[in-house]
């Protein structure tokens, strides 16, 4: 058992259906499971008590209760004072939420969210068995509305993507993980993401050597946007950086704040990875059919996108270019544009919603949000860990996407999933502080911990 995040590799995520096919292989050769998983809770609700109260356990009807039961009968042994039942003793130590794991299919009963309420009020920490009782471990989301708010998770046999996606990191609290000495025997559904080396900077490279990222944005009022992504490309590592500012004559500088970035065209700029659409307003529509068809690596963000949610001619020229070749980065809204739905039905399965934008389109798509997915066809998707409320700010996107075409640019051979994976993931560790961050230091941070 160890506490999960932050991860330092890359890791198999497992769904509902995956994780019962390895449950079902791995009791066939070990009937023990559940008592392995109890003594597991067990023995973290030691470490996690806190005065001499009793350990309140509040079990559920399957086998999450199952593993509840094991707990109390181990932490009893052990001498500690325990409380099984669905109404809190006085002044519990700890309560442990094994009500409902895997097996969740439908909002909590009235009974059970009596329980959850009598939990979330008891004063205690709480540590919940495997998934906050009423989380979809599916898609982060919790069944009608409701679900534990975890001090601590320990989750079991295997990692589900709605641990860190959607709501779950709302509700999971710190993550614990006892693969119950299981090792999983089939592919994951998803990965969740870990870090990913920096580009490699050779002794005797140049500029030249590191590649041009085209920024094409900033519409009128609107050229902040345009240049954090510059200057996030910049501060990659990408060796020339221009801007096509939209709303700014031609003869003025590209941005005063940072005088190494230049003024440039798409007709100057033919191999340079295209970053599109940062604070671009509707102009960018016309722009958009020759940059699709001219260049060969594209960041899609913010207005390039709601061009081609309204547009079926560019949505042709998107799903005729090569494989690997465009990068869509959508927050929730845009996606939902994209798809011809809402938000909600977006965000209520962000792991199929960004896997079908990414077939419909044949781009690599980087769902945003709190644990955003990476979908390209016919690749694993992957789900990123890092990242927290400070990158709820204007112009962390317009980071992210001026940091995925620096990348790019340097990794010409890569495809665009890998470049988003590294990038994903790199922006969100930048994001994990205290408090809210502005979008230029954000900057900083990715470029010191490049
Ligand atoms: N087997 C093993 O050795 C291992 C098992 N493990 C553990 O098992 C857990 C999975 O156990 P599980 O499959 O029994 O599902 P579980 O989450 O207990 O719920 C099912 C019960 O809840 C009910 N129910 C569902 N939704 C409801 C609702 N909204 N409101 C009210 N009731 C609701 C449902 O009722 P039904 O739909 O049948 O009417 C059924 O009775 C897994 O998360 C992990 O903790 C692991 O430790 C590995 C070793
Ligand atoms: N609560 C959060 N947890 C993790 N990441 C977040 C959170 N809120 C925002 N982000 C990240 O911050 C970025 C915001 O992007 P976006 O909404 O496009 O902002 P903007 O358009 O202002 O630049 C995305 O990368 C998103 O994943």
């Amino acid at each position: 058992m160890h506490a999960l995040l932050p991860t330092t590799t890359a890791l198999p995520l497992f769904d509902v259906a995956a994780s019962r096919r390895i449950e079902t292989r791995a009791l066939a050769r070990s009937p023990d499971l559940m008592e392995r998983a109890g003594l597991a809770v067990a023995k973290l609700a030691l470490a996690l008590r806190r005065g001499a109260g009793p350990v309140w356990v509040a079990c559920g009807p399957g086998n999450n209760g199952g593993d509840g039961r094991v707990a109390a009968r181990r932490l009893a042994e052990a001498g500690v004072p325990v409380h099984v039942g669905d109404e809190p003793p006085t002044a519990p130590s700890l309560a442990i939420d094994a009500l409902l794991g895997l097996g969740l299919n439908r909002a909590p009963s009235a009974a059970l969210q009596t329980t959850i309420a009598a939990m979330q009020a008891c004063g205690a920490a709480i540590l919940a068995v495997d998934l906050p009782s009423g989380l979809l471990a599916d898609t982060g989301q919790p069944a009608g509305g409701l679900a534990v708010q975890a001090d601590h998770t320990l989750t079991l046999l295997t990692l589900k993507p709605g641990l860190f996606t959607g709501e779950g990191r709302a509700h999971v609290g710190r993550l614990w993980f006892d693969d119950l000495g299981v090792a999983p025997d089939e592919a994951p559904t998803a990965d969740l993401l870990g870090p990913s080396p920096a580009p490699a900077r050779g002794a005797t490279s140049h500029k030249g050597s590191h590649g041009q990222v085209l920024v094409v944005g900033g519409a009128a009022g609107m050229q902040g946007a345009a240049r954090l992504a510059a200057r996030a490309a910049l501060a990659c590592g990408a060796g020339r950086v221009y801007v096509d500012l939209l709303g700014l004559p031609a003869g003025e500088v590209a941005d005063a704040g940072r005088p190494e970035l230049m003024r440039g065209t798409l007709a100057e700029l033919p191999r340079a990875v295209g970053v599109i659409g940062c604070g671009a307003g509707a102009a960018i529509a016309d722009r958009l059919p020759t940059l699709l068809q001219r260049l060969p690596r594209l960041v899609l963000d913010a207005d390039a996108l709601n061009a081609v949610a309204a547009s079926p001619a560019l949505q042709d020229l998107l799903r005729a270019r090569p494989a690997g070749a465009t990068l869509l980065t959508p927050h929730p809204l845009e996606a939902a544009r994209l798809l011809d739905r809402n938000t909600a039905a977006v965000q209520a399965d962000r792991l199929a919603a960004a896997r079908e934008l990414s077939a419909r389109l044949n781009c690599c798509v980087v769902l945003k949000g709190s644990g955003s997915v990476v979908a390209s066809p016919a690749k694993r998707p992957a789900i990123c860990a890092s990242g927290g409320p400070a990158l709820a700010i204007a112009g962390s996107g317009d980071v992210l996407a001026g940091w995925l075409g620096g990348l790019w640019a340097q990794q010409p051979d890569a495809d665009a999933h890998a470049i988003a994976c590294a990038a994903v993931d790199a922006h969100g560790r930048a994001g994990e502080v205290d408090g809210v961050l502005r979008a230029g230091d954000l900057i900083e941070r990715l470029a010191a911990l490049r």
